[in-house]
């Protein structure tokens, strides 16, 4: 569904962005992709959505060649970006004068999904908190039911209670020939919801492996005494350490999103 082969970006000639990135994915995910501030997250959506365009490489995203912005390819991508601007009007509106752009919408699941956020679609935008706003722009992503979906730092702006009814929603409202791709810095917004992660770092993926393979690889553990030589990272917590180990324990260990991050960034090459 995705093939992406020596794609390169930069902004202007002193630096490159997104260098010989290479990544194939399928559909029936949804990816946390990570990366430090800076990384290139936002701009890959972009180049993913055919925002801008690739300095070099190939860009095969469900048979389209995203810059080339066909009518077809917009209507069945979806990108939630970080900062945006809804019109002036009321959500029932917005949602009338949007949806024809997306075949598969479905208005009931628009409606189901505002009540979930305690919105209706009654209630004019422009009346709207930033984070009230954001509900809207992710209940109207999901609810295109695109077989792309790029959400770049959906959870910014919501609050705690909003977090979990994100998770919620993420989880219930997803089908098998959809992908959706979740750029975060909350990493606990999304570790129960993704099935695969993908981290970017120095213009590429340094990393891209299912969260079931993780486990299948990797015991992370709160331990009180460090065993030195079979652990691959650890980081100190009060009364001992969090550790990633590789798997020894017959039973899977749930995926400690934020610390594989740290072990990424201090040296992936241990996790590949
Ligand atoms: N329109 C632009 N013009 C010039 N440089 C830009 C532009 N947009 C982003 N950049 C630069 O490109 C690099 C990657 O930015 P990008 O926003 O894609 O990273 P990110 O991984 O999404 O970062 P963050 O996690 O901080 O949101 C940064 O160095 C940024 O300063």
């Amino acid at each position: 569904m995705v093939s992406i082969n020596n794609l390169q970006f930069s902004y202007s000639k002193k630096a490159t962005i997104i260098d010989q990135l290479d990544l194939e994915l399928d559909a029936g995910k949804i990816v946390g992709v990570l990366g430090k501030n800076g990384a290139g997250k936002s701009t890959f959506f972009k180049l993913m959505s055919g925002l801008i365009q690739p300095k070099g490489g190939e860009m095969n995203i469900l048979e389209e060649i995203p810059f080339q912005r066909q009518p077809s390819y917009l209507s069945k991508m979806f990108l939630v970006p970080e900062e945006f601007e809804l019109p002036p009007v009321s959500i029932k509106e917005f949602v009338n004068n949007t949806a024809p752009f997306y075949p598969r919408f479905d208005k009931s699941m628009m409606v189901e999904l505002l009540e979930k956020f305690e919105l209706t679609d009654t209630l004019n935008i422009k009346g709207l908190s930033y984070g009230q706003t954001k509900k809207v722009i992710i209940a109207f992503a999901l609810a295109t039911k695109a077989e792309l979906i790029l959400m770049d730092e959906p959870t910014n702006g919501l609050d705690i209670p909003s977090k979990a009814i994100f998770r919620k929603i993420m989880a219930g409202n997803f089908e098998d020939d959809q992908l959706i791709l979740i750029s975060t810095h909350q990493v606990k917004d999304i570790d129960t919801i993704i099935d695969h992660l993908i981290v970017l770092d120095n213009g590429g993926v340094i990393y891209n492996e299912s969260i079931f393979d993780l486990t299948q690889k990797y015991d992370f553990l709160k331990v009180q005494q460090l065993k030195v030589t079979e652990t691959l990272y650890a980081e100190p917590i009060l009364g001992g350490y969090k550790t990633i180990s590789p798997k020894q324990d017959q039973e899977d260990t749930q995926v400690d999103l934020e610390l594989f991050f740290n072990a990424l960034m201090n040296d992936y090459k241990k996790f590949i």
